[in-house]
């Protein structure tokens, strides 16, 4: 019998290979509507202004770079993760002209020499997922960064991925996060999704 390991090994690299095939104008058109979209998510929540977790997407990822514009324009405060050692996550305050390298630690960008900050006050976490489920559960990249981020932080914690991605499940494992919403291209949703 296939194992949850096996399962998720199988789910990720099906989402890593689609998302290689994309091509470059598909891409843009998902940034896009995701910046186009920005202010639906800062509208889960009604104060101002916000503190926000996002992140600097790898290639194929759904790019924040639009959102990440418009959330700071308006006032908002914008953190994004760095990796650190034991698949720890530390954050450091965006802005729109602060460096980027690659990280040492997984094959994601992150910023260079940013201010530290602390997500623990973080209102939102846009979390970067391979898939969604319609139940909340995530199929992350398999470092398990977020699931220990996740575990002991108290904001509201929103999916991105494309529309393609938001399945009916997800092999998930007892310390997969659940997620509060989702947020695609097409916009955001509350989960779980009611079916019937
Ligand atoms: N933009 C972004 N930043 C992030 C994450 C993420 O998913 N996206 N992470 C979320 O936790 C952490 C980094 N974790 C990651 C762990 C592994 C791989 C990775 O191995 N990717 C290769 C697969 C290589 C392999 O199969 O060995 C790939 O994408 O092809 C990527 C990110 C923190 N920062
Ligand atoms: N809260 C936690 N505390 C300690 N270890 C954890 C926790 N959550 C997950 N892990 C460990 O992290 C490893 C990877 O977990 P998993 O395969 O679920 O990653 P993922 O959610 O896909 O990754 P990521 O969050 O980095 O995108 C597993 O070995 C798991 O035991």
């Amino acid at each position: 019998m296939e194992s949850l390991a096996d399962a998720k090994r199988a789910a990720r690299s099906a989402v890593r290979t689609a998302r290689r095939a994309l091509q470059a104008p598909e891409r843009e058109a998902a940034a896009n509507a995701l910046g186009r979209s920005a202010e639906q998510v800062t509208a889960l929540l009604d104060q101002r202004p916000l503190t926000i977790a996002a992140y600097l997407a790898a290639p194929g990822e759904p790019d924040l770079r639009h959102a990440l514009r418009r959330w700071h324009q308006r006032g908002h405060r914008v953190v994004v993760p760095l990796c650190a050692p034991e698949h720890q996550l530390t954050w450091v305050l965006w802005h729109p002209d602060v460096q980027v390298g690659m990280s040492a630690l997984a094959p994601v960008p992150e910023p260079v020499g940013a201010e530290s900050a602390s997500a623990q006050d973080a209102d939102l976490v846009l979390v970067p997922a391979l898939s969604v489920g319609f139940d909340g559960t995530r199929l992350g990249q398999g470092g398990g960064y977020y699931d220990r981020f996740l575990a002991d932080h108290a904001g509201l914690h929103v999916g991105v991925v494309l529309d393609s991605e938001v399945v009916q499940s997800v092999p998930a494992q007892p310390w997969d996060a659940v997620l509060d919403a989702v947020w695609t291209p097409s916009g955001v949703s509350r989960l779980p999704f009611a079916l019937g």
